[in-house]
């Protein structure tokens, strides 16, 4: 059986996540961590990470940025693996996570489903032979209107599965209203879209002359990315310190 803690366990994908593991017969939430307590679960909850008091396998967290600190700090301190799955983290917060990963197990992934996982190897297969016939590339991503940070880290990630495939050769361009030239062909732009409970869109156009590709992803449901981060986390528990990714567990 798999202890997990859950860190977010109150918001929109803890509590996704409460639901898929109260039917799982090989792993349990034994903790969960959120500043707001207005929901009633059936494990102990409490309101930051240093006062949990309860051992476990591996955390999973869907939280916020500003707590990646404190959860690092507590991952490295108490040997625990973590499945990391915030996005709008800081520069100097991904060299924490590095740093972290050298004294226990980190998974960091911007998007926990099978979907956007084999559409990012599927990108580093097209991009090669498309960005050698001139083709534009561009990311649009929608989500609900609660969502924090943009552009969304998957969408950051699908650019860098195209840019790993391009000898880092792409910049990204997130924002086009104060210019006044044409694109330049090693630009991919990045657009964000915010509305309703739009769960997560991202569409990747490849603009070639007169014909267009679009690569698009469609998330219908949280149990998406729930269940690859229960996936994730069994996969993790026991694991040595290192940096992994969700193309270790798909
Ligand atoms: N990798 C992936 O596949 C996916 C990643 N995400 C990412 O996961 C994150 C959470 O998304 P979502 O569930 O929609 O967001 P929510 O805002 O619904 O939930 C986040 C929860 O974390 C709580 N929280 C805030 N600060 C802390 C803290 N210091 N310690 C513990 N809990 C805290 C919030 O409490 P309060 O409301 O009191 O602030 C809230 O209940 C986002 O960054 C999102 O982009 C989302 C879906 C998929
Ligand atoms: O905040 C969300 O909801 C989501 N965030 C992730 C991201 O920023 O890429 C993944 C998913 O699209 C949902």
């Amino acid at each position: 059986m798999t202890k997990i803690i859950l860190h977010g366990c109150n918001g929109r994908m803890g509590q996704m996540l409460t639901g898929l593991l109260k039917e799982d017969p090989e792993a349990e939430v034994v903790a969960g961590v959120d500043g707001y307590t207005g929901i009633a679960n059936n494990y102990p909850v409490f309101t930051t990470i240093d006062e949990c008091d309860v051992q476990a396998d591996v955390v999973i967290d869907f939280s916020n940025a500003k707590a990646a600190d404190g959860l690092l700090d507590y991952c490295v301190r108490t040997k625990t693996p973590v499945v990391l799955c915030t996005t709008g983290l800081s520069e100097e917060q991904l060299v924490k996570v590095e740093e972290a990963a050298k004294e226990t197990a980190v998974l960091k992934s911007a998007n926990m489903s099978l979907g956007i996982n084999l559409l990012m190897k599927l990108l580093k297969e097209a991009t090669p032979t498309l960005a050698a016939a001139g083709f534009d590339i561009e990311i649009v991503e929608k989500h609900h209107n609660q969502k924090l940070d943009a552009p969304s880290g998957t969408a950051l990630a699908l650019a860098d599965s195209i840019n790993e495939a391009s000898d880092g050769a792409y910049h990204y361009v997130y924002d086009r209203s104060q210019e006044r030239k044409k694109r330049d062909s090693r630009e991919i732009g990045i657009s964000a879209v915010r509305g309703g409970t739009i769960v997560g869109d991202h569409d990747v156009i490849f603009a070639g002359t007169d014909e267009v590709i679009t690569f698009e992803h469609r998330a219908y449901s949280r149990a998406v990315f729930g269940k690859g981060a229960i996936q994730a986390a069994k996969f993790l528990a026991g694991k040595p310190a290192g940096r992994y990714d969700m193309s270790d567990v798909i």
